[in-house]
């Protein structure tokens, strides 16, 4: 039996059941996902879907739904709507009162004489109004009553009134806890506060208004409008926007939406507001969502401040490194003992260099000679990914983390480290820092206390994801920075290293060892790509075949889309390195139904997880699929983690993924399609990010022009940054606050 066929199909008749829940057997908290048992007059019945408990065990719960057959768990309810049932029966009521915390049986029997059973209706509808009068009922008490029953029997009239605003019952339950009780009056209000909540747009926030009849120009949308283009610019890596080109973008954008000319004059009032409410922050003509604004502000400060310290250089450093030298039998260059002297005295170091150029080799007599001045000193070491540490664990032989897990980041912005409870390290050590956008930078600034501080990056590479270009601003700006440049021997011997230097200047990469170029041409372009994919398909198969595993290759490509782009090629590789099999458990998802998530597939989450832990660009393994629920389990690292199918869209395949996010990782083999179809991807710092990827072999599949093509092309990195000017002002002195008002 296939994937698909073991699919459960719900039958078509609604059925209705109600009783007491028995057990929740699973409850995932961030969505309400939930699977459960239901005790009814007619049995247990098992039952699957979005409920919001209040109690959980022993709460009373109307469903309906249809029924499912589930292969392994049999026939089970998927629940479709629920409602608490509210008690009519007056001996019901007082036991529902009286199951509340601090309710007496007196307090339970007055409250339903003065209001009927329908008493949980009356305080639903008027809140401490309804028990006003009663005897025995202090306002505390009766706050506390309200509570209780809202949180009981309210929770399901919001989330049904959200619901039937078009949002999901996942998104639902996150506008509930995030909004708070009080959602629903809120969002009547003001649709757009939906547009700040996880996985609700601009879009559909912009659906829900018009629902509810909120005229286009009210100045809530403009002001929404507004902020989604500038926090769409930084999906594009800039930090702020110039004022009238972001007037005039989010005029064109609503303009794409109602049709409508909108004149970007009629966006000053909302502009204002935003500025008022501090939710941007102007200098002269440039605007910033706040958060940049003080992120980049901050780090500014901090480097300044670092700047203006002196350094210190220790008398006996020369013989210290010497004795290094002879303890690890390497000789360092003169570029790497400078370094190792900078950081010594300096409070801040970059250390920057290409593949080969001996970082690591540095940082390691860093830390050796800190050791031997003060064996107590405390490191802290870290990387902007998992993967990254665990690399950095490997080469460094100390224990390393993620950005996020060092500062302790629970959740999307807020560290348990701060300027108020630093972090215990009298030196910290950070890789990969051309990974770091400005907002992780603050964070780490902010938490960084008295330590030194070390960032170790490859300027050359790509730049963050996420807004700012801050290892190359930091640089710019004068900050204290040593820049390897020499390959040594042994990184020689490696074709990867040397081409990898050749293409940053600017030559063409020469063939052989562990670096290959397959030319493939063909009449047209279009014919071309077709014989590069299947070209792709050959090296791959060649390359199983030679007993590297699915795990170590990996296919990097410049964009998604396209024949040669992730997305067309995901598809062409799980078929070639992980294919349907009987008795391969797989579960099919796509708008038909076309893909599938299969036991064995190579799967990257595509963005952070703070309660899973796993982060941006981390590549696992489906270890198991459980197609009746919907549920992927999958392997990180060490760590195991289920994937209910409402965070499907946090993951994709991961055969090929995009140059960029392959940043900071390492694979034993990377194979790279080269067409003229991606020209405008077709640049040296993105041909470079890929090629330094390789660890073991590094292969190019297409056409000559676009290797020259990308070579050649110099594409500056374009991000609106003011980091690099600040630092210079406020080292300068200059303090005053360019942004205040
Ligand atoms: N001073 C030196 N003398 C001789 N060999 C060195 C020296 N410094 C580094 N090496 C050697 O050069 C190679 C690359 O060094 P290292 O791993 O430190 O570079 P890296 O810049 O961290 O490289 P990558 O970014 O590729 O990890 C290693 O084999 C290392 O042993």
């Amino acid at each position: 039996m296939n994937g698909e066929d073991r699919l459960a199909r719900p039958e078509a008749e609604e059925v209705t059941a109600s009783g007491t829940v028995e057990r929740v057997v699973f409850r995932n908290e961030e969505t309400g996902f939930a699977v459960f048992r239901l005790k009814t007059s007619g049995g247990v019945i098992s039952c699957t879907g979005y409920v919001y408990f209040s109690q959980g065990e022993g709460e009373a719960l109307e469903v309906t739904g249809h029924w499912t057959e589930h292969p392994r768990y049999g026939r089970q309810l998927q629940v479709t709507g629920w409602s608490k049932p509210v008690p009519t029966d007056r001996e019901v009521a007082i036991q529902l009162f009286r199951r509340l915390e601090g309710v007496g049986r007196r307090v339970a029997r007055r409250i339903v004489a003065a209001l009927g059973p329908g008493a949980v209706d009356a305080i639903l509808d008027h809140g401490e109004a309804a028990l006003a009068g009663i005897q025995g009922l202090s306002p505390e008490k009766a706050q506390s009553i309200v509570q209780q029953v809202r949180a009981h029997h309210g929770v399901q009239k919001v989330l049904g009134q959200l619901m039937a605003l078009g949002i999901s019952p996942g998104a639902a339950m996150r506008v509930y806890r995030v909004l708070g009780e009080g959602c629903l009056e809120d969002i009547r209000r003001n649709p757009y506060l939906l547009a700040g909540v996880a996985g609700i747009g601009f879009g559909q926030a912009d659906g829900v208004a018009r629902r509810l009849g909120i005229p286009a120009d009210s100045p809530f949308r403009l002001q929404s409008a507004l902020l989604h283009t500038l926090a769409g610019s930084t999906t594009e890596g800039h930090c702020w926007l110039d004022r009238a080109f972001w007037l005039a973008k989010t005029a064109e954008m609503l303009a794409g939406i109602d049709g409508d000319p909108w004149e970007a004059d009629q966006f000053e009032e909302a502009a204002g507001t935003l500025a008022r409410e501090g939710q941007i922050r102007q200098e002269e003509d440039r605007v910033y969502l706040a958060s940049l604004w003080e992120a980049e502000e901050q780090v500014a400060r901090w480097a300044a401040d670092r700047l203006r310290v002196a350094a210190l250089h220790s008398a006996g450093l020369d013989d210290l490194i010497q004795s290094y030298e002879r303890e690890s039998g390497v000789t360092l260059s003169f570029t790497q003992r400078e370094a190792v002297r900078t950081a010594m005295a300096s409070p801040l170091l970059i250390l920057t260099g290409g593949p080969g150029t001996g970082k690591t080799t540095t940082v390691r007599a860093i830390l050796w000679c800190r050791q031997q001045l003060n064996p107590q000193t405390k490191v802290g070491m870290a990387a902007p990914t998992g993967r990254a540490a665990r690399r950095l664990e490997e080469v460094s032989g100390f224990s390393a983390a993620t950005v996020h897990r060092l500062l302790g980041m629970r959740v999307e912005g807020i560290a348990q480290f701060d300027e108020e409870n630093p972090l215990p390290y009298d030196l910290i050590i950070v890789d990969e820092t051309s990974m770091m956008d400005i907002l992780l930078a603050d964070k780490l600034v902010r938490a960084a206390g008295g330590a030194g501080v070390i960032l170790v990056g490859d300027v050359d590479q790509l730049p963050s994801v996420g807004p700012g270009h801050v290892l190359h601003d930091l640089i710019q700006a004068g900050v204290p920075s040593v820049r390897l440049d020499v390959i040594f021997r042994q990184a020689r011997e490696s074709n990867i290293v040397v081409n990898a230097h050749r293409v940053l200047q600017g030559e063409l990469p020469r063939q052989g060892g562990d670096f290959w170029f397959v030319e493939v041409s063909g009449a047209t372009t279009a014919e071309t790509n077709a014989a590069i994919a299947v070209r792709l398909e050959q090296a791959v198969q060649n390359l199983l075949a030679e007993g590297y595993s699915p795990a170590d290759i990996q296919v990097l490509s410049p964009t998604k889309k396209g024949e040669l782009g992730t997305e067309a090629l995901n598809i062409r590789l799980q078929q070639l390195m992980n294919p349907r099999q009987m008795g391969k458990k797989e579960i099919p998802f796509g708008r038909k139904g076309e893909r599938a998530w299969r036991v064995g597939d190579k799967v990257i989450q595509m963005r952070n997880d703070y309660e899973k832990e796993v982060f941006n660009g981390e590549i696992g393994m489906i270890e198991d699929v459980d197609p009746e629920e919907g549920v992927l389990l999958i392997r990180f690292g060490d760590a195991l983690h289920e994937y209910e199918r409402d965070e499907w869209d946090q993951l994709r395949h991961a055969y090929a993924i995009t140059i960029h996010k392959s940043q900071g990782g390492e694979y034993p083999v990377v194979l790279i399609p080269m067409t003229t179809s991606h020209y405008i991807l077709l640049y040296r710092n993105l041909l470079y990010t890929g090629i330094t990827r390789a660890k073991k072999l590094c292969g190019l599949i297409g056409m000559p022009r676009a290797l020259g093509l990308a070579v050649r092309n110099t594409r500056p990195v374009l991000r609106n940054t003011r980091l690099t000017e600040k630092i210079q002002v406020y080292s300068r002195g200059r303090g005053a606050d360019p942004g205040d008002p």
